[in-house]
């Protein structure tokens, strides 16, 4: 808030500062300049009060702006439905590529980890890598799919450079698994409109081969890299059943998490493992239904597909731009166009890519170098049970009894670091209940709580400090858990174990009990007669906020002076709760 404040006064600061440092050309006389400096500042100083003003205005001018925008934004939701149906392409974990033994490491020098087929040579047979099969089968579970015992391979025609086959092989008419759903929930960040729960259902979940890597040159060159062609892919299709942006955006950011949870995938869309396509229509409320239908659902206005996404931000971003283009056009009595569009991240609006061939243009066609796939009943449901816990029941976990955490704590230690966080907390927490094990189930919760806040605030808060990206063995997991133990049990206080933790971090490899001892931390308790002294001490300092608390009952202003029995204390001895204790007894006469 500060920057942004800072930035608009220093424009128009710098606006109104122009007539002082003019300095006319041609001007050689020191009087004249000297008038012309004169009147400048007689103008500046006129200017200082109109300056305040303006930026009173412009602040004025942007809420205005704002709440112009948002009532436009309702008056058009009101008229308008918006539908939206998504495509997730996630690049399975996998070491082999879909048909070939090429390996799939994405790390190594371009155009090294290429097959003959990857590159359909003449004569190369493709060889279907079974084991692509096993985070496929894990992520259509993991999404309620209903695995089929039966599948098979199209082709997929289209000519562009990044597919040297001239078709992609993907699941067109028989995919592997059908019928899934996605629940997602307020603390997923679904739009207010959609309450606290809506599901989406999944039509199918197909394999897939990813294409070859382009880097463009502009102007006239673009390089390949065709390590990524043919690695295996799954493509998540959506049912159009969610109506606004921000649902939308949580969608794609919930399947990434099962993805990632399951073990289907290895990295999300900051990494480039998974891409959203999103496929957007709008259609006037109260009125005729439209005429265009996706597998049963009817009544959907035109849809327009803007591809390639690659952050929850530019999901939500695009589709916004996108609806309200759908708008103007519809509303200037325009027509819209099937069309593949594109979205620049920053940009406000959508553009149009090409218009999209309709499914007929691709010519799919069964492939006939490709056995159907048959799985076993006895692979899938093994599969089914070793599947591990997913985000949902996770949050159910950390927010249920045996943790206590409140959502906010326990969604983001789920979704931090692709579950490396988690991890890291459970661990901590699993230290600290093997320290403690007779311990009653409060005393337990009490030390999750304390723990979540520790892994997700302040050792949180040193990362983003330093701009360090997430290890678990900066701060090994026995050293927080540690020095949690040691705060529980006021055996140090909260101001310590903040430096404690602080020196960790920087390479401090002590153990936490040695590192106490060696730096005398240890809290040696202060005896109530310390405490006495020393609240008579501070209290002695302001006598009329003694009085004025009494006679007011001013419970607020007893905060000031245990400030001051804090910073007056024998360092690292003052306990507030005590120090707390002790002044309300001194004022008030009360234990
Ligand atoms: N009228 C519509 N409005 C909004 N979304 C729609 C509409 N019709 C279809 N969709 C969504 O568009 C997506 C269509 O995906 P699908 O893979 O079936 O076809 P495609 O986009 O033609 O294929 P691809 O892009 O893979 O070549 C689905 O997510 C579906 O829910
Ligand atoms: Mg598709
Ligand atoms: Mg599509």
């Amino acid at each position: 808030m500060l920057r942004s404040w800072s930035k608009g006064a220093y424009s128009a600061l710098s606006r109104t500062s122009r007539p002082v440092s003019l300095h006319p050309r041609g001007v050689p006389s020191g009087a004249t300049r000297r008038s012309v400096q004169i009147q400048s500042a007689a103008s500046a100083a006129a200017d200082r009060v109109p300056l305040r003003k303006q930026l009173k205005q412009e602040a004025k001018a942007i809420r205005e702006q704002k709440r112009l925008r948002k009532e436009s934004e309702e008056a058009s939701r009101q008229a308008w439905e918006l539908t939206v149906g998504i495509e997730i392409h996630a690049q399975l974990d996998t070491e082999a590529k879909l048909f070939s033994r090429a390996p799939t490491s994405t790390s190594h020098v371009p155009n090294s980890n290429v097959a003959l087929f990857d590159l359909a040579f003449p004569g190369s047979q493709p060889e279907f890598q079974v084991a692509t099969l096993l985070p496929a089968l894990r992520a259509a579970l993991a999404l309620n799919c209903q695995v089929q015992t039966v599948s098979r391979f199209d082709r997929k025609h289209y000519f562009y450079q990044d597919q040297p086959a001239g078709y992609q092989i993907t699941q067109y008419y028989e995919p592997f698994a059908r019928h899934g759903f996605v629940d997602l929930y307020d603390y997923d960040g679904i739009a207010p409109e959609d309450g606290d729960h809506i599901r989406v259902d999944i039509k199918q979940v197909q394999l897939e081969q990813d294409t070859a890597k382009s880097q463009e040159y502009p102007p006239a060159s673009q390089l390949l890299d065709f390590n990524r062609v043919s690695h295996p892919l799954i493509e998540i299709i959506t049912m159009p059943q969610i109506h606004t942006p921000a649902t939308a955006a949580a969608c794609v950011r919930k399947l990434q998490a099962i993805l990632l949870s399951c073990g289907a995938v290895t990295t999300g869309m900051e990494l480039g493992g998974l891409r959203a396509d999103v496929n957007v229509s709008i259609r006037r409320r109260g009125e005729a239904p439209g005429q265009c239908q996706y597998d049963g659902v009817s009544g959907l206005g035109q849809r327009t597909e803007i591809k390639n996404l690659s952050s929850f931000k530019a999901v939500e971003d695009a589709i916004v731009a996108e609806k309200n283009r759908q708008i103007a056009v519809l509303e200037s009595g325009g027509v819209i166009e099937g069309e593949t569009r594109g979205w620049t991240i920053g940009s406000t609006e959508t553009r149009r890519l090409r218009g999209k061939e309709g499914a007929v243009d691709y010519r799919y066609m069964p492939d006939p170098d490709i056995p159907s796939l048959i799985l076993g009943e006895d692979l899938v449901s093994s599969l089914k049970t070793s599947l591990p816990t997913a985000p949902d029941s996770l949050v159910a976990q950390l927010t249920g009894p045996g943790f206590g955490l409140s959502i906010d704590d326990a969604k983001p230690l789920i979704e931090l670091d692709d579950g490396a966080r988690l991890e890291y907390y459970l661990d901590v927490v699993e230290t600290l209940r093997s320290q403690t094990p007779d311990r009653d189930p409060e005393a337990h919760v009490a030390l999750a709580r304390m723990a979540a806040n520790w892994v997700l605030h302040e050792l949180g808060g040193l990362l983003t400090k330093t701009d360090h990206s997430w290890s678990a063995q900066v701060v090994p997991a026995q050293a927080l858990a540690d020095l949690v133990q040691s705060l529980n049990e006021k055996r140090i206080t909260g101001s310590v174990a903040k430096q404690v933790l602080a020196a960790i971090f920087e390479g401090d490899s002590r153990p936490v009990s040695r590192l106490l001892e060696e730096e005398n931390l240890l809290l040696r308790p202060m005896s109530r007669e310390e405490y006495v002294a020393l609240a008579e001490e501070v209290l002695a300092q302001r006598p009329e906020m003694v009085e004025q608390i009494r006679r007011k009952n001013q419970l607020g202003k007893i905060g000031w002076f245990l400030g001051q029995m804090m910073r007056l204390g024998e360092k690292g001895r003052v306990e507030a709760s005590k120090a707390q204790e002790v002044l309300h007894e001194l004022i008030l006469g009360k234990q």
